[in-house]
């Protein structure tokens, strides 16, 4: 349905989007994700027409919207847009707010009270057509805003971090609206956040992108489960990161030695970098670990536990090894845990990674410079 090839913005010397291509099918949700500043805006911006891209092409429906030759403005492309900001017009009414697209398209006015009595519908807010803009909560603003998107009944939705001003818990409550939303009336939804949960729980597919460029496509599982860079895997969910030295690499897995004289195995990732001697980065996500008492006979690493997080349905542990290294694993709530209690950490080679300690380009990154990149300040 929409197609980008080599796209590219430049604002001056910044390149805010740079070489991006990818494909939306009919009727799935892609997510554009990645740090500030990272180009996700403005590739959204460049969809809908608000930018002129500075090189490459972009088609929608076969149709050529965007590229050296020409350019086709936002008014005739069709798409409907939520920005972040709720942008309804505070001093007029909900149905004078949804109308707009309609009255610009000079459509009659039977026509428009029958399209706003209908997304009204849709987005649960049935007879609220003169409740004063001034008069609604968040949630209900963020949803006259999408029945606005809606109702000129645009092919792709285009979501600009639509639920970013809302409450924790309306957040995700929306989450699951917009996606059965877009199930019911088979929409396409091009959607841009920051937050990885969001991204995780409604995409059929995602494109992490960091300065400008894409880093990896896939579908949130492939994602999760199998970052093809260091950068994916911390900006994607939590993980456990130990350090220690390779002191073996076979075909696909890898063995590595801690401080402590302890060494697990693991998955082996960018193997072409991986060498005995070298140090190396094990890592596995927090829920995957298992945790047994000390005197169980379980191998692993052996660890303190060092504060204890009763979440409800589950707990935190806040873990020390004897090395120094601290780090929070989740656990069951069948077993109680205790602080100061020495426990001995089991990582299942199914679901550890091994990880050189250089980045894909080759060059070493601290953790410092990690952490910079994923709050999007390199
Ligand atoms: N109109 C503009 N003029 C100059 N630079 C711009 C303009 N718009 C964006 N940029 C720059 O382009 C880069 C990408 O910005 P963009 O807004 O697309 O990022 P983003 O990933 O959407 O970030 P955020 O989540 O913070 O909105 C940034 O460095 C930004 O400063």
């Amino acid at each position: 349905m929409l197609r980008l090839r080599n796209v590219e913005k430049a604002f001056g010397d910044v390149r805010a989007v740079n070489d991006v291509s990818f494909d939306v099918h009919e009727g799935e949700i892609l997510t554009l994700l990645g740090p500030s500043g990272c180009g996700k805006s403005t590739t959204l911006r460049l969809v809908m027409g608000l930018e002129r891209a500075t090189g490459g092409q972009i088609e929608y429906q076969g149709k050529v919207l965007d590229s050296d030759d020409g350019f086709v403005p936002p008014h005739k492309r069709s798409m409907g847009m939520v920005f972040q900001s709720y942008a309804i017009w505070p001093h007029m009414t909900v149905a004078k707010n949804i109308a707009y697209p309609l009255k610009l398209r000079k459509r009659p006015k039977k026509e428009i009270d029958a399209a706003i009595e209908r997304v009204l519908a849709l987005v649960g807010m049935e007879g609220m057509q003169d409740r004063p803009g001034t008069k609604l909560s968040g949630g209900q603003m963020q949803r006259v805003a999408l029945a606005r998107a809606l109702v000129y009944e645009p092919k792709l939705l285009l979501l600009d971090e639509p639920f970013s001003n809302l409450d924790a818990q309306l957040r995700e409550h929306m989450r699951a609206e917009v996606k059965s939303l877009q199930r019911r009336l088979g929409l396409t939804v091009l959607f841009v956040t920051h937050d990885q949960t969001e991204a995780l729980s409604m995409s059929n597919s995602i494109v992490l992108m960091r300065t400008g460029r894409i880093i990896q496509v896939a579908d949130p599982k492939t994602m999760y489960n199998e970052p093809t860079e260091q950068f994916v895997r911390d900006f994607v969910g939590h993980t456990i990161i130990l350090a220690g030295e390779l002191v073996g690499v076979g075909e696909q897995t890898a063995r590595v030695r801690f401080p402590s004289g302890d060494e697990v195995s693991g998955q082996i990732r960018h193997r072409e970098t991986l060498e005995v001697g070298n140090r190396a980065e094990v890592a596995i996500r927090p829920e995957k670990v298992q945790i047994h008492p000390c005197d169980s006979g379980a191998s692993g690493v052996p660890a303190e536990v060092e504060v204890v997080l009763f979440i409800g349905n589950h707990y935190e542990l806040q873990l020390k090894t004897s090395w120094g290294l601290e780090f929070l694993v989740v656990v069951g709530v069948e077993r109680e845990w205790h602080e100061g209690e020495r426990v001995i950490v089991e990582l299942p080679p199914e679901w550890t990674q091994v990880w050189s300690v250089t980045d894909i380009d080759g060059t070493e990154q601290s953790s410092a410079q990690r952490q910079a990149a994923m709050e999007g300040v390199v």
